[in-house]
């Protein structure tokens, strides 16, 4: 069965035929309009979401088919073993998007699932996010050759799937991360992003700025725990440590790179508000580029399901 849980799954052919498809899609959907018919989208939610909740509904209902939003909370996945809950659901969808808290999770649903599964983000991976990030640099220069892209911030699931779509592409990755998440770290993915030399650990944010196309960053704090009173003093040491690394004018010095973020956004901790709406930014592009390239990962899934 094919999924999507890391963005480690797919070669770079496959990576490009979906970005290229997702393109496509966004600039003639009329032709798209029953590629999904009576097609099937569970959509499960153990955590908040915006994006990841209105870019599936609205992708695969503009592709004829329909999607089922369901709280994890309020299903009783959370009161009997995955395995058992995911036979049944399987075969009353032909796809299964679930934003869990935790990767094993995942792995469990993909494990037992009748049909793909999506990760819709958990504690180690965000491929869709990744997905619609590459498209959006695509669009963008036309290419991935000679592209640099550099992002800021906590290393944490973003950056995962980020490292892997960068490697996979051929983009050069500058990392100017402080902060590891260690819940994400992913020893075997950073070997093989070393070995590959398609990333690169700068600790001078300034100095990254002057080589890049694009700068990305993303929260300081996961979004489980922001309005957690128990991280409160966890918030405030990253908040501390990553001020110096905030996107503003003046850690820009006069570079113009493309403004990425990943959204919701934090104005004032990771990005200065006046850059949100910049000409440099991309950041809605980026964010629409979501139900796009989702669109076109639903139909590769669809049409790959039950291959190897
Ligand atoms: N970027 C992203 O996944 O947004 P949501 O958390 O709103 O889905």
């Amino acid at each position: 069965m094919n999924h999507l849980l890391t963005l480690k799954e797919f070669d770079k052919d496959t990576l490009f035929s979906i970005i290229r498809k997702a393109i496509e899609i966004k600039n003639k959907p009329e032709q798209y309009y029953h590629a999904c018919e009576r097609k099937g989208l569970l959509m499960l939610f153990q955590k908040t979401s915006t994006r990841t909740n209105l870019s599936f509904q609205s992708g695969i209902q503009q592709m004829g088919g329909y999607a089922v939003p369901m709280d994890w909370n309020s299903s009783n996945f959370s009161i009997s073993p995955i395995q058992y809950e995911v036979r049944y659901a399987s075969r009353n969808c032909d796809v299964i998007m679930a934003r869990l808290t935790n990767h094993s999770d995942l792995l469990e649903l993909a494990k037992y699932s009748d049909v793909p599964v999506i990760n819709g983000c958990c504690d180690q991976y965000h491929p869709c996010q990744a997905l619609a990030d590459l498209m959006t640099i695509y669009e963008t220069k036309g290419t991935f050759s000679d592209v640099t892209l550099t992002y800021v911030g906590i290393h944490n699931n973003v950056v995962n799937s980020l490292i892997a779509g960068c490697m996979t592409a051929g983009l050069r990755l500058q990392l100017v991360t402080p902060i590891i998440n260690d819940a994400s770290w992913d020893e075997e993915l950073m070997q093989t992003a070393y070995r590959s030399g398609s990333i690169l650990n700068v600790e001078s944010l300034s100095e990254a700025l002057l080589r890049t196309d694009f700068v990305y960053t993303d929260t300081w704090v996961d979004m489980e725990y922001f309005h957690a009173d128990h991280y409160q003093d966890e918030k405030n040491r990253r908040i501390q440590l990553m001020m110096p690394f905030q996107i503003n004018k003046e850690s820009l010095g006069g570079c113009t790179p493309f403004i990425m973020h990943d959204m919701p956004v934090h104005p004032g901790f990771e990005i200065e508000e006046e850059l949100i709406e910049s000409d440099q930014s991309i950041i809605y592009q980026q964010a629409e580029n979501r139900m796009h390239v989702q669109k076109s990962l639903l139909l590769y899934l669809l049409e790959h399901q039950g291959e190897e």
